[in-house]
């Protein structure tokens, strides 16, 4: 009779759940016991670079991802990176120890009393088995909820299970295949091509979304059919649209009166893989223009359910973009004539603007480089100078939550080892994941980190102006070298001055991973 571990690894090798990023307490030992010559386990020095590394893993792949965790304070560790996973829809399956069963009720040491509640509204489901010998299906249900919600899911499995035997029924769960479809029926296709054909001046809003289902060039397609003008959903995380397209009209603004005035004279608003809205900064006003109707198409049903205004389908965005190319009259084909980026602005005192470092990445890395980018008062400079026209170009922290850029840019690399990737990190946003930079020393993945030095929370010094905090506390970072902290973990660091001296340090060859340190001078976001 085989045990319940033995059942557990074999369903994880048919589900392709064999890479494991992790953090070990005694409660998870008996889990990792035997594991077979298939698997491979990334250790992170944090739980909070655990589930980074793994979040940008799973985004780079497309596939949900394994995360062990310890239990009660790993778990609460890894937590801050959760808000970024939830909101990026990421299939992570996060898999803790308990305390054994008798010890739990007393709530022993390590024991988690509701591991469930702990967790809600972190994951799409979370749960801890009634018994051993339930264990491997409630490993496939976290399996399966996590691919078809497209959010994290928790179990708890008692630690004491993994030697039990695992029962006669057990092993039917290792045959099991869940499949969404997500294709609008006959009449759903006819009346989203109804609506969609009679608008007179649609416009399309795009979300992370799109990118993150491999739909980058079909949404341009789609556009240019409709001859419409596109915007990228508030709060990006992912880039699902060439951001030098001349059909491109940027970001959205996060806020709700200027969201409807990017919308006057449209009459039509299709959103494709968003929800709506992410808004982030309160400024209040109507939702909507006069005359501006509005129609979501996510497959996140909460998304829909919870959006304050229009009308929406549950679906697959794709199949939806796939439905709306065969019915709309696209004008003849012509040649895209892609935006050309401004002059860079300059910095000054020995520092540059970090206009410069990002017009250097783009003239110097290869069109198929994806950045991580987690630098809060960069954005503006970056969305000025960078020109993304690929799938998979750009990740950035979902939930906002500092301490993903790093993690998440060793992950992307251990993912996509065809594509170069450069994490462009704050000075600030880089203490939030640091121990990263030792799990990328220790895999040698070739991964750039450009690491921005203004000395400051950039975004929060900015934010004081606005909210009229001019003498809040806590907003300087001085004295912090990254090359020195770098090299302690292992990872080639260097200083770099001037543009020249950068755009030379980016294109020499590496083969694990470096950190180049630039000093820059603070920016507005
Ligand atoms: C986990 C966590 N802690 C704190 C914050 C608050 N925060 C903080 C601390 C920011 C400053 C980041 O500084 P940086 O050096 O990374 O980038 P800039 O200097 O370009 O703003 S932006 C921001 O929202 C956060 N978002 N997430
Ligand atoms: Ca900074």
């Amino acid at each position: 009779m085989p045990t319940v571990r033995r059942l557990a690894h074999e369903l994880l090798e048919r589900q392709g759940l064999t890479t494991i990023f992790g953090n070990p307490g005694s409660n998870e030992l008996p889990f990792l016991a035997e594991l077979p010559e298939s698997f491979r386990y990334v250790l992170g020095l944090h739980e909070g670079a655990v589930v980074g590394m793994a979040d940008g893993y799973a985004q780079a792949t497309g596939r949900p991802v394994l995360v062990n965790l310890h239990a009660a304070s790993g778990t609460g560790n890894g937590m801050g990176a959760l808000t970024n996973a939830v909101s990026s829809r990421t299939p992570l399956v996060v898999v803790a120890g308990q305390q054994v069963r008798p010890a739990i009720g007393v709530e022993a040491n390590l024991a988690i009393p509701d591991p469930s509640a702990l967790l809600r509204p972190l994951v799409g489901w979370a749960g801890e088995p009634a018994c051993a010998e339930d264990v491997p299906r409630a490993l496939a249900q976290a399996i399966f909820e996590a691919d078809l919600q497209r959010k994290p899911t928790y179990l708890s499995v008692p630690y004491d299970d993994w030697a039990a035997e695992a029962g006669d029924n057990a092993a039917a769960v290792l045959g099991r295949g869940v499949r969404r479809a997500g294709v609008p029926d006959e009449d759903q296709a006819r009346w989203l091509a109804e609506q969609v054909g009679a608008a007179r001046n649609p416009a399309l809003v795009l979300g992370g979304d799109i990118d993150s289902i491999g739909r980058f060039d079909d949404a341009v397609r789609l556009a240019e059919a409709l001859d419409a003008p596109v915007w990228a959903a508030p709060s990006l995380f992912r880039l699902p649209f060439p951001n030098r397209h001349p059909l491109f009209r940027g970001v959205l603004p996060a806020g709700i009166a200027p969201i409807s005035a990017a919308f006057e004279g449209h009459d039509l608003v299709l959103v494709l893989g968003a929800p709506v809205f992410r808004y982030h900064e309160y400024v209040p006003g109507s939702y909507l223009p006069e005359g501006t109707r509005l129609l979501q198409v996510t497959e996140d049903a909460s998304a829909a359910a919870r959006a304050p205004m229009g009308e929406a389908v549950v679906a697959d965005p794709g199949a939806v973009i796939d439905l709306l190319l065969k019915v709309v009259d696209a004008p003849a084909a012509r040649p895209t004539s892609y935006t050309t980026p401004p002059e860079a602005r300059s910095g000054e005192h020995g520092r540059l603007h970090p206009e410069q470092v990002f017009a250097a990445l783009r003239d110097v890395q290869p069109e198929d480089t994806s950045y991580v980018v987690e630098s809060t008062s960069t954005n503006s400079s970056w969305w000025r100078q960078m020109d993304l026209r690929r799938q998979g170009s750009y990740y950035f922290p979902a939930g906002g939550g500092l301490g993903f850029g790093l993690p998440a840019s060793v992950g992307v690399a251990l993912g996509r080892p065809d594509r170069p990737v450069v994490g462009v990190i704050g000075d600030g946003s880089a203490n939030y994941g640091i121990t990263a930079l030792w799990t990328a020393a220790q895999e040698r993945v070739p991964v750039t980190i450009v690491l921005l030095r203004n000395g400051t929370y950039g975004a929060l010094r900015w934010f004081s102006g606005v909210l009229g905090v001019p003498d809040a506390p806590g907003l300087d970072i001085p004295g912090l070298d990254f090359t020195r902290i770098a090299e302690g973990y292992g990872v080639a660091a260097r200083q770099v001055g001037g543009v020249d001296e950068l755009r030379a340090a980016l294109a020499e060859d590496h083969d694990g991973p470096r950190l180049l340190q630039v000093d820059t001078v603070p920016t507005a976001p």
